[in-house]
């Protein structure tokens, strides 16, 4: 179970980017984070992580406090946490196992990790993750030559060699087309459930995120507007989280031909098609 209590982010610049977030994921639940640009999406997730330090509150993995760790515990507590990025960041030149494998680095000791020499049973586990995610066949390929959505699905198995206690998805989507995204937060969100892993998908797709998450919180200016099950978040709530004129822009934007560049970004209530 993941806990943010009333975390608050100021940077040494400009208003607070997060200000007494608090909220609790429980085990295999997958939330959504929504909100336009600049609200603290990104912020959030790297908190977590301590990628940014936190300026007040707790984050709570099960009992520990992320926000109190020294530099050798959160090496640790890192660990525990799987993270999935928008640019997949693969080792191109590596093959897909040992990008998979990659994922155990901060278990084996040092001489295995500059070898790659991984223990029998991490290779044996990173195949089955292969499996899972249904590149067994692309075991040997270089990651450099697979599709976007393949080259997802290897971050996913990575994530997953961790053995990690929590998900932190950042845009795992933004660069994919439409099919190829919904089979991606299928994927993530089935991995979840079965695994017991809660997760935090920050996402610009809102119709995306409504078809495949359990609950959705939307920040505005650092703060929770939103927080509830897809379903509830209506054409009003939208105008809350992404502000009423932008809402508007942005829905009109919806109308345009698939063929601009923001297509994937725009926003249209329940029903897209699967
Ligand atoms: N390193 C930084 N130093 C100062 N201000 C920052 C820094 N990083 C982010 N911010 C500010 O914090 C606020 C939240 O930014 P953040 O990147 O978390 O938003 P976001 O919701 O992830 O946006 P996007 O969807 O565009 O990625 C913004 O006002 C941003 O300008």
């Amino acid at each position: 179970m993941l806990t943010l209590n009333q975390l608050t982010k100021v940077y040494s610049v400009g208003d607070p980017a997060l200000r007494d977030v608090t909220f609790r994921v429980p085990r295999g639940q997958v939330v959504g984070l929504i909100g336009p640009s600049g609200a603290g999406k990104s912020t959030l997730i790297r908190c977590i992580n301590r990628l940014v330090e936190p300026s007040s509150g707790a984050i709570y993995l099960d009992e520990t406090d992320l926000t109190c760790l020294g530099s050798r515990e959160l090496r640790r507590a890192r660990r525990r946490i799987g993270m999935i990025f928008q640019e997949y960041a693969l080792v191109e030149r590596l093959t897909v196992m040992e990008n998979v494998l990659s994922g155990r680095l901060g278990y084996v000791p040092f001489w295995r990790s500059f070898t790659r020499r991984f223990p029998g049973h991490d290779i044996e586990n990173a195949y089955r993750l292969l499996d899972r995610v249904g590149l067994l066949a692309h075991a040997d390929k270089r990651a450099d030559a697979l599709s976007g959505g393949q080259r997802q699905r290897v971050g996913i198995a990575r994530a997953l060699a961790q053995e990690p206690e929590l998900l932190l998805v950042d845009e795992p989507t933004a660069s994919l087309d439409p099919k190829t995204s919904r089979q991606i937060m299928r994927l993530i969100t089935e991995i979840c459930a079965e695994r017991q892993l809660p997760a935090i998908v920050n996402i610009h797709d809102v119709p995306l995120a409504q078809q495949f998450v359990d609950r959705l919180v939307g920040l505005r200016a650092g703060q929770m507007v939103f927080d509830d099950t897809p379903d509830r978040l209506d054409e009003t709530m939208l105008s809350e989280i992404y502000g009423a004129e932008d809402w508007t822009a942005m829905d009109q934007e919806d109308d345009e031909p698939e063929s601009s560049s923001d297509a994937q970004i725009s926003l249209r209530l329940p029903g897209a098609a699967t």
